[in-house]
């Protein structure tokens, strides 16, 4: 059946083709987003769900969403995604973080010029017919020191338009490299240093714990006299009650703001005062920006529903489509080896390691570890995925360590998953076969070569003669036929396993009878999802 996805907000209709084009049902319904009780009534229908910023993917929406897998946010900001939710439920958040870039870092510099010579107030007082010549005093840009906060991809073509209006640009983030800084022909400065020095000031982060009031009424204090302040970014990164008094004190000297701590914003401190410049968030508001917005975010969401590549995932890593085809196998090995260890582990689990040999150290580890964690986590929470795995082992405290190396003698390529508790360590690997099928090829240290299969049976015990004959007599007297048997030992006399893959799953009344021989030390029914 195709995949069902809702566009709730205003999104080019070039998405709609899109999803068309690829196989992807699509309901086009922009006006949902504000109507919170209808989307929440059908979300549940849908595998995807495409927005812009009308629509609030909150909690209560993500636990509606039964089949959801995937929000598309064409745009940048994710605030109105509540992402650790979505990890939980194993839903992928995606977003479009270049389309709108240059368009919003245009915007700002249309601000800071219609600040800087009061525009707007000048068109409505000639509209009106004043024609008052006198009354708009601008200021030039050129050699104005302007400081950037944030100069990620907004913040970065920002500073390269202003450089071109000849101003001089300082930046403050605190992830901002000297090199970049030298790249980009900015001077890296710290806060208080911007906050003291800049003639005009734009923000261009993401509102964060850390961010969030960066522009406190604290730092407005010490901001130079007469600066103009621009915000295309989000609001709640400026006090807006703080900056509306430093605007009435004269002490801040104008403010465009695109952006607001409330939105829609319909009343603010802001509203009125003279010389404030405001748009309703209109930074991503170009023809060009929504085209290419729209269009990323079909082709974003297509790609995972139908051939599972991720790209640009806030909680996920990224996978192409050429890796998704490569490593299918390899991630369902993962997810195998995962899941046998997770099923032979009673006890709360401390540590992961997953060592990558040969071939598989090549492939795409966060993802490979994303798909073992998910195994693992598999027994105790059927619906985990490899977006919900992730997190739930770091809340759990569970530490997963990653190890690269290329010894392979045997085989193109393993896998080997080490589980620790505070009783002991666990393990299991596994290659993938030419064929593309995954097999167990060591499991406590002991050499085997093991299919897999939907069913399983796996028995420890003594290397001593019979152990063949009572598992073979024990299954065939209960109609359970053995598609494949493994054997395996230490050494002779020494440790062994055996694992059989059945038709059927083995009821525990059968598995009772084997462990009542005496013969077995552990005899368990494993499960393994072949889909
Ligand atoms: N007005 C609009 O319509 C519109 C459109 C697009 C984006 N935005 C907003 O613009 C923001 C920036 O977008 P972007 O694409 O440039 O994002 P980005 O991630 O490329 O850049 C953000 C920059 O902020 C820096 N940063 C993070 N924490 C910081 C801190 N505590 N102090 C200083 N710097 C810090 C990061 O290092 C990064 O360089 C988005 O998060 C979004 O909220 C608004
Ligand atoms: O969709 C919009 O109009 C705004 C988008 C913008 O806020 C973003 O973060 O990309």
């Amino acid at each position: 059946m195709a995949p069902r996805v809702l566009i709730s907000d205003e999104l080019s209709t070039a998405a709609v083709q899109i999803f068309k084009d690829r196989g992807v049902e699509v309901d086009y319904q922009p006006k949902l987003g504000k109507d919170k009780d209808a989307l929440l009534a059908i979300i549940g229908d849908y595998d995807g769900l495409a927005i812009r910023s009308a629509t609030k993917a909150t909690e209560k929406l993500i636990a509606a969403a039964a089949n959801l897998k995937v929000i598309g946010r064409a745009g940048i900001g994710v605030d109105n995604v509540d992402i650790p939710a979505a990890s939980k439920k194993g839903v992928i958040v995606m977003n479009t973080p270049f389309g709108n870039s240059i368009t919003t870092a245009e915007h700002a510099i249309a601000m800071m010029l219609a600040v800087a010579r009061q525009i707007p107030e000048a068109n409505a007082s000639t509209h009106a017919g004043k024609w008052e010549k006198s009354r708009f005093m601008g200021v030039e840009l050129t050699g104005k020191t302007l400081g950037v906060i944030g100069a990620g991809n907004i913040g970065g073509i920002v500073c390269d338009r202003a450089r071109g209006l000849r101003m001089k640009v300082i930046a403050y983030d605190p992830f901002l490299s000297e090199e970049r800084a030298d790249q980009l022909g900015v001077e890296k400065v710290e806060l208080e240093d911007l906050l003291h020095r800049a003639d005009f000031i734009t923000l261009h982060v993401p509102l964060t714990d850390q961010t969030r009031n960066i522009l406190s009424r604290e730092a407005i204090q010490k901001l130079k006299p007469g600066v103009r302040i621009v915000n295309c970014a989000r609001g709640g990164l400026v006090d807006e009650e703080a900056l509306a008094e430093a605007l009435k004190s004269g002490h801040v000297a104008g403010a465009a703001l695109d952006v607001f701590a409330v939105e829609p914003a319909t009343a603010s401190p802001l509203f009125n005062l003279p010389n404030v410049v405001c748009t309703p968030h209109l930074g991503a508001a170009t023809t060009e920006a929504q085209e290419n917005v729209a269009l990323q975010v079909a082709e974003q969401m297509s790609d995972y529903l139908l051939t599972g590549a991720v790209t640009n995932a806030l909680n996920m890593p990224s996978v192409t489509a050429e890796e998704a085809k490569v490593m299918g196998p390899w991630i369902r090995l993962a997810g195998h080896l995962g899941n046998f260890v997770g099923q032979m582990t009673d006890e709360p689990i401390k540590a992961i390691n997953v060592l990558y040999d040969g071939v598989a150290s090549t492939m795409n580890l966060a993802a490979l570890n994303c798909a073992v964690i998910a195994g693992i986590m598999r027994r105790a929470n059927p619906d985990v995925n490899l977006v919900s795995a992730p997190v739930i082992a770091r809340e759990r405290g569970i530490h997963v360590s990653t190890t690269r190396q290329d010894q392979t003698g045997m085989f193109e390529g393993y896998v080997k998953v080490t589980v620790v508790t505070d009783a002991r360590e666990r393990s299991v690997a596994g290659t993938v076969f030419s064929d593309g099928k995954p097999r167990f090829i060591q499991i406590k240290g002991i050499t085997v070569d093991a299919e897999i299969g939907a069913n399983m049976v796996y028995t420890t015990n003594e290397d001593v003669p019979g152990i063949i004959g009572t598992l073979g007599q024990t299954m065939g007297e209960n109609g359970v036929n053995i598609a494949n048997f493994t054997l395996g030992r230490s050494q002779r006399g020494g440790e062994a396993i055996a694992i059989l893959y059945v038709d059927d799953p083995v009821p525990e009344p059968i598995l009772d009878k084997l462990r009542r021989t005496g013969m077995f030390q552990q005899v368990k029914a494993l499960a393994f999802d072949m889909a």
